[in-house]
């Protein structure tokens, strides 16, 4: 995801230079320099915060905790630039961040992976210690590699966003390897059974950009005649439950994100 972001803040005309980058691993960051020319590397995130404005945590969630901790003592020294952490980690919560960063300038994104085209769709949620001039940083930081960024007033609703558009794209593209294995089974050339889909995939994604107002269900009905084809296609969903399979993925996603939420932030909940 890192790099989708990366690619997407580059794209967006930040200088390759102000950009710094941490990973454990020297082999993957040489990768990386090679991706990203310009931009800096390095395997020390104790050193690598030094001076910056923005600290984006992008690690997966189960390491985080251990990231943060280890970040307590230069973030102090680095306090007084108010620096402003960004993390997209799914499920984590910014009481659990907080808690241990031992601060509390914390904005939640949850972007996806399109980013790398400059074409993400994020959520956003600011902790109410984050200033407006701060949340205003983070939303430019998050338009950069987004065409689409929503802030959540609700914490729990960028779970939701997690299980939608977060892990969105894995779901339009297990439709896609299943609409190119068909077409390939009835003797279509893989490579344009391939062009056809990620064509069509692009294709409905502008069409309906380009009218948000107009109801999915109605876009779908104009590609529908009566008797015809798609009928006979959306016949097989239906009586097969699919639609209810698919909201039920959505949300088995967003459960996910709490009980990651819950596992790794340790919270204690009252009902
Ligand atoms: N992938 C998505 O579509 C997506 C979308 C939205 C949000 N997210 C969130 O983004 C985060 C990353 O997901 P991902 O799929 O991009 O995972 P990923 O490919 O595993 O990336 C995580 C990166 O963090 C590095 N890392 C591990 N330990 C580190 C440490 N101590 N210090 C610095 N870097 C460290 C990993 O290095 P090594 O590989 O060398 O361990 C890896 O490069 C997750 O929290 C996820 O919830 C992901
Ligand atoms: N990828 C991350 C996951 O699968 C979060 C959203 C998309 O957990």
């Amino acid at each position: 995801m890192a790099k989708a972001m990366i690619a997407g803040l580059l794209a967006a005309g930040h200088p390759a230079g102000n950009i710094t980058v941490t990973e454990p691993q020297e082999t993957t960051l040489a990768l990386l320099r090679t991706g990203f020319p310009g931009v800096r590397t390095s395997t020390d995130n104790a050193a690598a915060i030094f001076g910056s404005h923005v600290i984006v945590l992008a690690t997966k969630p189960q390491v985080l905790k251990a990231v943060a901790e280890a970040l307590v003592a230069p973030l102090k020294t680095e306090s007084t630039n108010n620096p402003l952490i960004l993390s997209i980690a799914a499920g984590i919560r910014v009481a659990d961040l907080a808690r241990w960063l031992d601060y509390k300038t914390i904005v939640r994104v949850m972007p996806n992976t399109p980013a790398l085209v400059s074409e993400g769709a994020s959520g956003l949620y600011a902790s109410q210690s984050v200033s407006e001039k701060q949340k205003d940083l983070a939303f430019a930081v998050c338009a950069s590699f987004s065409k689409l960024a929503y802030w959540l007033d609700k914490e729990q609703l960028l779970d939701v966003v997690t299980g939608t558009s977060g892990s969105g794209p894995a779901y339009f593209l297990y439709l896609c390897e299943a609409m190119v294995e068909a077409a390939v089974e009835q003797g279509m050339p893989r490579e344009i059974a391939r062009g056809l889909v990620a064509q069509t995939c692009l294709g409905v994604g502008k069409m309906t950009l380009s009218q948000l107002d107009t109801e999915f269900s109605v876009l779908r009905r104009n590609v529908t005649s009566p008797k015809g084809t798609t009928e006979a296609g959306i016949k097989v969903f239906d009586d097969n439950n699919v639609k209810q399979h698919m909201k039920d993925c959505v949300v088995a996603a967003t459960k996910r994100a709490d009980e990651l939420g819950d596992i790794l932030g340790s919270q204690v909940k009252f009902f």
